[in-house]
């Protein structure tokens, strides 16, 4: 069995959370008893990658909600809408946190009573946990019918079974491959400023007993022209309604370099991470972190005191370098404005 990244106990109501800033040496698991302890695993990355963030805020409603004694429903909704809104500052880009809070607020609403309202919020969000694993495995399925035994493939960050609720989105097609004892290779950029590549994607590939290369960001463009890479795939943490995708910064170099080296670039993500509501990429509010993340490299100062720092978390891929989006309901390619907008509130398959 796979680790969990975050682990609801109905018995307790404790929600536990894989620390993920103490990967690789430490598998560690912090427990969540309240919608602030959750605001801040987000904020501060215990749990990240989009699916995962939205699956921890859902129940951090929860969390709020099972604590709240009250009788009074309007009252019990208006401060639930509320805590949504105090979650929603936990973190800026991906769209999976909005998508998931809302559902769970979607579900609270439809109550009678209090204590409906309450059973409604902790099904909703056991619902959207359950939905991305199956979301995450038929991805998998997808991703792994783009590749033959003995490929190897190019990532960034970390979008791997931690990130989600199991398999992963840029990764599940390895799960599948494992599965199926196809063999497959990773190369991982290492995804400086926080290293969710060298920290995370290398230690899960590992785990799974995946051949992966660790390589520092500077080398993608050596190691695509170079090592026979089949294909760059990469999650995301939203894809506009043109079929722009903000994902971890330096992805956007990398569709450059992959479409100069004529290697397919696919990312892939699942039908939560796709906000129709913005146009394209330049409407993406794009994260902007902690200068300590840039001139520090684990508590150890790099940079001379007072430097200037930028530390954008994430970049824009323009649609046009993006070969094809893989989500849940099959590969999608061409007009990604056309064919996002017809499949998302569908049950249709591409
Ligand atoms: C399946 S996770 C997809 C994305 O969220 C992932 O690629 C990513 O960029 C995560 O960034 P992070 O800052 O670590 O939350």
């Amino acid at each position: 069995m796979t680790i969990q990244s975050v682990e609801w106990n109905q018995e307790t109501n404790v929600l536990r959370i894989l620390d993920q800033r103490q990967l690789p040496h430490k598998v560690i698991f912090v427990d969540a008893v309240s919608i602030e302890e959750v605001w801040e695993a987000i904020t501060f990355l215990k749990v990240r990658g989009a699916p995962a963030i939205g699956i921890a805020a859902a129940f951090g409603l929860v969390l709020w909600s099972e604590e709240k004694q009250s009788n009074q429903l309007e009252l019990f909704l208006d401060e639930l809408r509320a805590k949504r809104d105090y979650l929603a500052t936990s973190r800026p880009t991906a769209v999976n946190l909005f998508w998931a809070i809302d559902r769970v607020i979607e579900a609270a609403i439809k109550a009678k009573s209090v204590e409906e309202a309450k059973k409604r919020c902790v099904f909703e969000a056991i619902a959207i946990q359950e939905e991305d694993r199956n979301t995450c495995r038929k991805i998998g399925e997808f991703g792994l019918e783009l590749l033959e035994e003995g490929d190897t493939v190019l990532t960034i960050c970390n979008a791997g079974g931690i990130a989600t609720a199991q398999y992963g989105t840029a990764l599940a097609p390895f799960y599948l491959a494992k599965e199926r004892d196809i063999e497959l290779k990773a190369y991982a950029c290492e995804t400086r400023p926080v290293l969710q590549g060298a920290r995370l994607t290398a230690w899960e590939l590992q785990q799974l007993g995946t051949d992966v290369t660790l390589i520092t960001d500077s080398m993608a463009a050596h190691v695509l022209k170079t090592k026979n890479i089949t294909a760059v795939i990469v999650g995301a943490d939203r894809i506009a309604a043109n079929g722009d995708t903000a994902n971890k910064i330096g992805t956007y170099g990398l569709a450059i370099l992959a479409t100069a080296h004529d290697i397919p670039f696919y990312v892939a993500a699942p039908f939560s991470t796709i906000d129709l509501n913005t146009s394209t990429g330049e409407d993406i509010p794009i994260e902007e972190r902690a200068p300590q993340e840039v001139t520090h490299l684990q508590g150890v100062a790099l940079a001379p005191d007072g430097t200037k720092v930028f530390n954008p978390a994430f970049d824009v891929v323009p649609n046009e370098l993006i070969s094809g989006i893989i989500t849940e309901k099959g590969l999608i390619e061409g007009d990604f404005e056309k064919k996002l907008q017809a499949l998302k509130n569908d049950s249709v398959h591409v």
